[in-house]
């Protein structure tokens, strides 16, 4: 399967010129690369406008998610289509979607784990469910949203149910930016599978993001990473039988012992 990751800049508030970049983005990668599923970054509709999401969020997914679905079954191609913020149910989520090629929406999540240094407790409500492993084009994926990416008990069920590609989508800060780069790179190796990531740059309210949109393998080494500052497609392929060859040569999904786990 052939990825892009979309590592963007974000124009803060304006929902409306965010989908136009990505309309143009996509117009342009499928030209030049003929991708077969495409990542977008965290909130890319609004950034992190936290106290304005009550008038620039998207209502239950509307515009965005019938944007992506339209963009999908136009360029016949599967988007990992990043979050966005999402009015319903009396609050707002940042809402996770992913659309296979024919324009269904195969998957949903709401990010659980609200983050403290970013003071989202006040503006958003976390979601309640994990996130469930889905399918592009008969390859099993999981997918969380940035600040999840520290709470390896999220990810090992998705491993367990058999996803073989983590994607993680950000607006994840510079100042951590090693963090970024070693939980992926350790969430591969623990989990054996691919993780595609991408983060957005830029800054905003005084926070630099860090870039660095990554693929790791699930021997952990780093097959593509982006720049700290420049917007960018980072295009690759993976070859899904290295997930398999990882989990038969060391075999740590055999040698678990469910019982004695806390
Ligand atoms: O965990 C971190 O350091 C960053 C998390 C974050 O910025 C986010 O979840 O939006």
């Amino acid at each position: 399967m052939k990825f892009s990751i979309y590592q963007m800049d974000i124009i803060p508030g304006s929902p409306e010129q965010n989908r136009q970049r990505v309309a143009d983005w996509i117009e342009q990668d499928v030209k030049n690369n003929q991708p077969d599923t495409v990542v977008l970054p965290e909130m890319w509709t609004t950034a992190y406008t936290l106290p304005e999401l009550d008038v620039l969020a998207d209502v239950d997914g509307h515009p965005t998610i019938p944007f992506l679905q339209e963009q999908a079954k136009k360029h016949h191609i599967n988007i990992i289509g990043g979050s966005i913020a999402n009015k319903k149910d009396g609050g707002i989520y940042n809402t996770a979607v992913v659309v296979n090629r024919k324009g269904e929406v195969v998957s949903k999540y709401d990010k659980a784990h609200l983050v403290p240094m970013l003071n989202e407790h006040k503006f958003l409500t976390g979601g309640q469910v994990a996130p469930e492993v889905f399918e592009l084009d008969g390859l099993k994926f999981g997918l969380i949203i940035c600040y999840d990416l520290r709470f390896p008990e999220l990810i090992r069920p998705l491993a367990l149910e058999g996803a073989q590609v983590l994607s993680v989508v950000a607006e994840w800060p510079s100042a951590r930016v090693n963090h970024w780069r070693t939980l992926q790179i350790a969430r591969a190796i623990e989990n054996q599978m691919y993780v595609v990531s991408s983060n957005r740059i830029g800054s905003y309210d005084g926070t630099e993001f860090a870039g660095h949109s990554i693929a790791v393998d699930p021997w952990g080494d780093v097959l593509a990473e982006g720049s700290l500052d420049q917007e960018e497609v980072l295009s690759l392929s993976l070859d899904l039988e290295k997930v398999d060859q990882v989990r038969k040569d060391v075999p740590i999904f055999d040698s678990r012992v469910p019982d004695i786990y806390k």
